[in-house]
């Protein structure tokens, strides 16, 4: 066999892995075709959403008594390992992850490599900092080969403020020599009107990614829609019992999936008026809920003429650090020599 064949083979044996099994497969083993198909309805499309669920939970969709949820969680614990591993295997695997280019190396350096597949990144900062730029950026990487630091996959994004332009998809796949057609074939765009929507749609999108293979999932931006359905302090908690369970959600599809989710992020005046505190800080919305839910938290802020900086302010392994990059016609890069280095702002 030629080194290429057994490349593809190897190549074909990757990609069997790392796609999660159907629901359907239950079938073989005790369970109703129509249980399987109540599980699809509710959003557990493969055997991985059902194995990283609690049975409570799992007892909440209609028709699944608790008898029957023990039964399907016993089947599942036999066709995907929860079990411990050792440290060496889990560093091996880890070796494998795939990031994605941001356009700039800068950042992507600061992010050790690109943006983290099977984590939520979330970009926070103030209105025109780049947040969407970013994420325009991501929906098209995310669909080069990984020799190109891309992801080999689709997006699907999920836009709650209107702000979705494919046309810069078309200047950014330019710029990457991609059949501008083709990349916006590969980009599920959805637009949500209000925070049940946006938590229903994931319902969705778990269904879409047991069908192909996608490599990035943007929710532009994760908080906004919950700013105006639920105002004031009297609707904060049920607020942000809402938002843990859409962040949940969105971690469960990181890790069934392997797909990175990219979340932006406004902020706002803090109140807190702490000693020592910056005059200007401002803070992320969401609270701990949201801090927790992040995988790596990137702060951006403005700097002069196109320039931006992004700062990594919570990472399970990186250094917190500033890398400057800009927004150009062709997406992000970054800053061309010769720019001067102060900030407007
Ligand atoms: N085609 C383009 N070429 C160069 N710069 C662009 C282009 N399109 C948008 N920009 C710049 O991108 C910036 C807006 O960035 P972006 O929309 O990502 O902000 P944001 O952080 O998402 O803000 P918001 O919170 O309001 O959504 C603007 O400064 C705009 O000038």
């Amino acid at each position: 066999m030629s080194q290429q064949s057994q490349e593809s083979q190897a190549d074909e044996g990757i990609a069997e892995r790392m796609l999660p099994q159907s629901i359907n497969v239950l079938q073989g083993h005790g369970v109703k075709a129509g249980e399987c198909q109540k599980l699809i309805e509710a959003g557990y499309a493969t055997l991985e959403a059902v194995a990283y669920t609690p049975k409570k939970i799992l007892c909440q969709v209609k028709g699944i008594s608790e008898a029957k949820a023990d039964k399907i969680l016993q089947e599942v614990a036999k066709l995907i390992p929860m079990g411990f591993t050792t440290a060496t295997e889990f560093h091996a695997r880890r070796a494998e992850l795939v990031t994605i280019t941001t356009g700039s190396n800068a950042l992507d350096n600061i992010l050790g490599g690109g943006i983290e597949t099977g984590a939520i990144t979330e970009l926070y900062g103030e209105f025109r900092t780049g947040k969407s730029q970013i994420c325009h950026q991501l929906a098209v990487t995310c669909q080069l080969p990984c020799d190109m630091r891309g992801g080999e996959g689709k997006c699907l994004y999920i836009d709650t403020e209107g702000t979705f332009r494919p046309e810069r998809l078309l200047a950014i796949s330019e710029r990457y020599g991609m059949n501008g057609e083709d990349v916006l074939d590969n980009v599920a765009y959805a637009r949500a009107y209000n925070a049940d929507h946006q938590s229903q749609l994931l319902v969705l999108a778990g269904a879409m990614m047991s069908e192909s293979r996608f490599a990035l999932i943007i929710v532009d931006s994760v908080t906004s829609l919950y700013r105006t359905d639920y105002s004031g302090r009297g609707e904060l908690s049920a607020r942000q019992m809402h938002l843990a369970k859409f962040l949940r959600s969105l971690m469960r599809l990181a890790d069934e999936f392997g797909v990175a989710v990219v979340v932006t992020n406004q902020v706002v005046a803090s109140v807190d008026n702490a000693p020592g505190a910056p005059a200007d800080s401002r803070k992320p919305i969401g609270g701990n809920i949201m801090a927790h839910a992040s995988t790596t938290r990137v702060s951006m802020r403005k700097g002069r003429g196109p320039e931006r900086i992004a700062r990594i302010v919570d990472s399970p392994c990186m250094p917190e650090a500033d890398a400057k990059f800009q927004i150009t016609a062709q997406g992000i890069t970054d800053v061309s020599d010769g720019k001067g280095d102060d900030e407007d702002e």
